[in-house]
């Protein structure tokens, strides 16, 4: 039997269906999100909570004449399914398949790219400003959720946007979480909103009236003043200049169909209250959305399950084991994350330190300088950030944390490729933006070890230091107890060999350590893009005719670049490969299918060595035969 989500290919076939059939559509969207995403993994607790509120507002709204921009984007699949994707499902976050996020480039439907959290209400204000400038008629609607809307940016948008005149809808997607619990007092008001006595009675008021059309602000007047003598204040939002309409159930379609649809005739910037669940309709996610956040594939008849192999401990388990082992030993540390417990690897150091860990909100901004004030009364503070979201804070940390050389340590996570969630959550940059910054150090371990060991190294200074390091497992080497530290600034020679010398600066020692042996070439573990070891590097300059240099990160800027300022700077140029990533936005995929495709596995490595120095390597490694 065909189902109605098969007769769906865009949303003007959804604008067919009678609104009675929608709840259908909606359950059988959720079965097929379900059913697909266990297969590839993915964002799932929070596209089960907005099935409903994309199939209203695709049934409501003319799009893509009227443009939604979802915050964070990572909700967007049931979008994607009513938008003409629904068989691409299975390529979800893969290679040369969709993106797990709106992408302009994907669909016409994809009005505006997101992921970093909190740009939609200024996308949507600018498009709205756009449409009324260009003398067009079309509303533009954000979506946001509840831990996005607490982030600095979507204040500023909203104080833009109340007393701008334009058709814009904001949509709060309020289901009480971000990825871990939320945070913060703007939380607590809209818990107040929903327990008060303006949310009871106006679902005591139900849905009938809702249907009964006197459009809904006329309602929310009437209502308020026939409440008169209950104190029904006006919201946050009125008095940044909105009209605020809500809360609303938002997996009741009979709720939110009418309720669009009166706003659709309303004059000024809307704000529409819509209160979801998070993992709505799959019991295993609704009682734990914070697993089901991104899980990996699972079946869904069983559910996530521990698996009891020893594996390799990852980056983030390495840093949060040590987080708790120094701040046993020194009580001055503090441990800050900008909204990221479960992905940094805070989830212990809360539970053991919980008067010395700060979960911030969305807020990186806000997490550096927070940050710098601790610093500067003498505490130690660790901020544990990823990479890509650490670009949010750049100023606080140059105007704030720097100048000031506040000894911060920044734990920076995700630093390079980091497969599925692709070009906007890749740690592609960090190097380059923190080696300009006087006073700061950036550290960049080989291995999990040396992350522990540089780690406690960063943690020792009186400046800032960042240590980044990758998503996922590394070599597997054997982390060490204790908390030693290595000299600061000093890399070493990993291995003998003549004629070309590999300066691997992190992660990518080991496939140099492989391609070396290929090549017969030196391989040096660099460890600091800065301060650079330039005693060492004069020293290998001066043993080898041709320097290469390595790293996860962009090459422009980047540690390679470091190592060419610092010949010229001692008059000793050299011939000089500098590999890393190149010029481009590398999308989502496996890890090891995008570092190869950088040229950056040892196959790659060796091949570009060649390349570059074919006939210096056939002097160095004769006998040696290109791999693969
Ligand atoms: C600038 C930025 N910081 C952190 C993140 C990581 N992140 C992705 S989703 C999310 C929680 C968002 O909560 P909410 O907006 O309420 O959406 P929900 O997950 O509840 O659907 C966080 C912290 C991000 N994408 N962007
Ligand atoms: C949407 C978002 O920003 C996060 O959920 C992110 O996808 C988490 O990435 P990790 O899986 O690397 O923690
Ligand atoms: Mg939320």
């Amino acid at each position: 039997m065909t189902t109605l989500l098969e007769k769906i290919n865009d949303p003007a076939d959804l604008r067919k269906l009678a609104r009675a059939q929608l709840p259908q559509l909606a359950e059988e969207l959720r079965s097929y999100l379900l059913d697909t995403v266990a297969r590839t993994g993915g964002h799932l607790s929070s596209n089960l909570g907005t099935v409903e509120l994309t199939v209203a507002l695709h049934y409501v709204f003319n799009t893509p004449w009227d443009r939604i921009v979802w915050d964070v984007g990572h909700q967007t699949y049931p979008h994607k399914i009513l938008t003409g994707r629904r068989e691409r499902m299975g390529s979800l976050r893969q290679l040369g398949g969709l993106s797990g996020f709106p992408q302009r480039a994907e669909s016409e439907y994809d009005t505006f790219g997101t992921a970093h959290s909190s740009t939609s209400i200024s996308a949507a204000l600018g498009m709205a400003m756009a449409a009324k400038h260009k003398g067009e008629d079309r509303y533009s609607i954000a979506v946001i959720g509840d831990g996005a809307m607490s982030a600095g940016m979507a204040f500023e948008a909203l104080n833009n946007a109340g007393v701008a005149d334009c058709k814009l809808l904001v949509i709060l997607n309020d289901n009480d979480m971000s990825i871990s619990p939320p945070v913060g007092a703007l939380n607590r008001y809209l818990a107040q909103l929903m327990s008060g006595q303006f949310y009871a009675a106006a679902k005591s008021v139900g849905k009938n009236v809702l249907k009964v059309a006197p459009p809904l602000f006329e309602l929310a007047k009437r209502f308020e003043e026939g409440a008169k003598g209950l104190v029904v204040p006006a919201t946050l939002f009125e008095k940044f200049g909105f009209n605020y309409i809500g809360p609303i159930d938002g997996h009741d379609l009979d709720s939110l169909v009418p309720t669009l649809e009166n706003i659709k005739h309303l004059k000024g910037p809307q704000f529409l209250h819509v209160v979801t669940k998070k993992g709505q309709g799959y019991k295993l996610a609704e009682a734990d959305p914070v697993a089901y956040h991104g899980p990996g594939k699972f079946d869904p008849a069983v559910g996530l399950v521990k698996s009891t192999a020893v594996s390799k401990p990852t980056f983030t388990q390495v840093f949060g084991s040590w987080l708790c082992d120094m701040a046993q030993q020194d009580a001055r540390l503090v441990g800050i994350t900008p909204a990221m417990r479960e992905g940094s690897g805070l989830v212990e150091f809360e539970q053991r330190f919980p008067d010395r860990y700060f979960d911030v909100g969305i807020a990186e901004q806000h997490a550096v300088t927070f940050a710098a004030g601790m610093a500067a009364e003498g505490l130690k503070p660790v901020v544990a950030i990823y990479s890509t979201f650490l670009q949010r804070g750049y100023d606080q940390l140059i105007h704030d944390v720097a100048i000031q050389k506040l000894p911060v340590l920044f734990a920076l996570d995700r630093a390079g490729l980091v497969g599925a969630d692709g070009a906007t959550h890749a740690g592609a940059y960090d190097i380059a933006y923190l080696r300009c910054i006087p006073n700061m150090s950036v550290a960049c371990p080989a291995d999990e070890n040396e992350c522990r060991k540089l780690l406690t190294t960063g943690f020792a200074q009186d400046h800032p230091v960042a240590v980044r390091y990758p998503r996922g497992a590394g070599a597997g080497v054997a982390v060490e107890p204790g908390l030693q530290m290595l000299p600061f600034g000093k890399g070493e020679v990993r291995r003998q060999g003549k004629g070309i010398a590999i300066l691997a600066f992190g992660t990518l020692l080991y496939p140099a350590l492989q391609a070396a042996e290929r090549l017969n070439a030196t391989v040096v573990n660099m460890r600091w893009a800065k301060p650079l070891d330039t005693e060492l590097l004069a020293a290998i300059a001066q043993q080898h005719e041709a320097l290469v240099t390595l790293e996860e990160g962009a090459i422009m800027g980047g540690a390679g670049s470091a190592v060419a300022e610092a010949l010229n700077a001692a008059g000793t140029p050299k011939q000089l490969l500098q590999l890393g990533l190149r010029d481009e936005f590398v999308e989502h995929g496996d890890h090891a299918t995008l570092l190869a495709q950088q040229g950056l596995d040892a196959a790659g490595i060796e091949a570009s060595v060649r390349a570059r120095f074919g006939a210096l390597v056939e002097r160095s490694a004769p006998a040696l035969k290109i791999v693969g």
